[in-house]
């Protein structure tokens, strides 16, 4: 790879508990070249938030640090825009003051008022939510506020998109159409984007490149699968063609038999029953989503470590 475009070198993060210290990272070391889309896979509570969190400036690592086109990276900034799960837009804007508070706050002073206005609707039809621009959060729905969401991030012409499980509570619909979206401004923009998802279709689908991490504490990254498929991109297209199947393979594989379901101290029976070469076992026995931490309530998260 030439010299990367965002770099993570030697990450650890410790957080302090009341049980002592709780080493959530242990050398995470990630190489991230300029608009590569890059999905961050893992078990519930492995650290996934925190390695997106120090990327985007809002937590400090312990030891290391990210480095982003040669600079230390040590407080939020426009030029990394993060997307959440719940959309977090301000309930008494309308849709066009959410963005234009970005805008505001990226061009106030490079922008007149008419090519800021401009940009704003640009923004808003790239999601196609131009038709929504005077309701407010209240009157849209989840789906169309996560849409917002996702305009008011682009809308400051980030460097790097950070997403945070951005389709995870919209249903399956509205998924695969923000997914379509989401592929289709990444091509047109050469956005580097880093997501988090539990999903490993929206993985394999999305991503140039899936970081599968260990499970914590002291999680680091385990794999790294590259996705060579020709963009762009098309679901029905792609469910029957060999490596999408052998990348979705390999990222089932990682998640339930390489690594031992958090909370089991062995790899998932299922799992193992089907190490077997044939794709239909595994995923006859493995399901195609990561449990969330709703998902999974019978083992303890934290461990102290000292
Ligand atoms: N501020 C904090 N203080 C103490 N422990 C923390 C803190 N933030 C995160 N952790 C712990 O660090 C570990 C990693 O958390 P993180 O939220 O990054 O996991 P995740 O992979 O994003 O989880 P999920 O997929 O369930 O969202 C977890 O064990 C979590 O409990």
């Amino acid at each position: 790879m030439n010299k990367p475009h965002l770099e993570l070198t030697g990450v650890d993060m410790a957080f302090d508990t009341p049980k002592g210290q709780f080493l959530a990272l242990d050398n995470v070391n990630l190489k991230i070249r300029k608009g590569e889309f890059v999905s961050l896979i893992g078990h519930s509570g492995c650290g996934k938030s925190t390695v997106l969190n120090i990327v985007a400036g809002l937590l400090q690592a312990t030891r290391g640090g990210c480095v982003l086109d040669g600079h230390e990276v040590n407080t939020p900034g426009p030029e990394r825009a993060v997307v959440f799960q719940h959309h977090a837009l301000m309930p008494w804007l309308t849709v066009y003051e959410n963005v234009e508070l970005a805008v505001n706050q990226v061009f106030r002073k490079t922008m007149s008022k008419k090519e800021k206005r401009d940009w704003i609707l640009h923004n808003l039809t790239l999601v196609n939510m131009q038709h929504a621009i005077d309701k407010r959060p209240g009157e849209i729905s989840g789906g169309m506020a996560q849409r917002v969401g996702i305009a008011r991030a682009l809308s400051m012409k980030p460097s790097v998109l950070l997403m945070d499980e951005p389709f995870g509570a919209l249903d399956a619909l509205t998924r695969a159409h923000l997914q379509d979206a989401l592929m289709a401004i990444q091509q047109d923009l050469n956005s580097t984007v880093i997501m988090i998802t539990h999903d490993v279709d929206e993985a394999v689908l999305l991503s140039d490149r899936i970081v599968m991490m260990t499970n914590g504490p002291a999680a680091s990254v385990g794999e790294e699968l590259h996705v060579d498929l020709p963009r762009p991109r098309n679901r029905v297209a792609l469910a029957d063609d060999p490596t999408y199947v052998h990348c979705r393979q390999a990222v089932l594989s990682f998640l339930y038999e390489k690594q031992t379901f958090p909370g089991k101290s062995e790899p998932a029976s299922t799992a193992t029953e089907a190490s077997t070469d044939s794709n239909a076992e595994v995923e006859a026995h493995t399901p195609a989503t990561v449990p969330t931490d709703r998902e999974v309530n019978d083992q303890p998260q934290q461990r102290a470590i000292a």
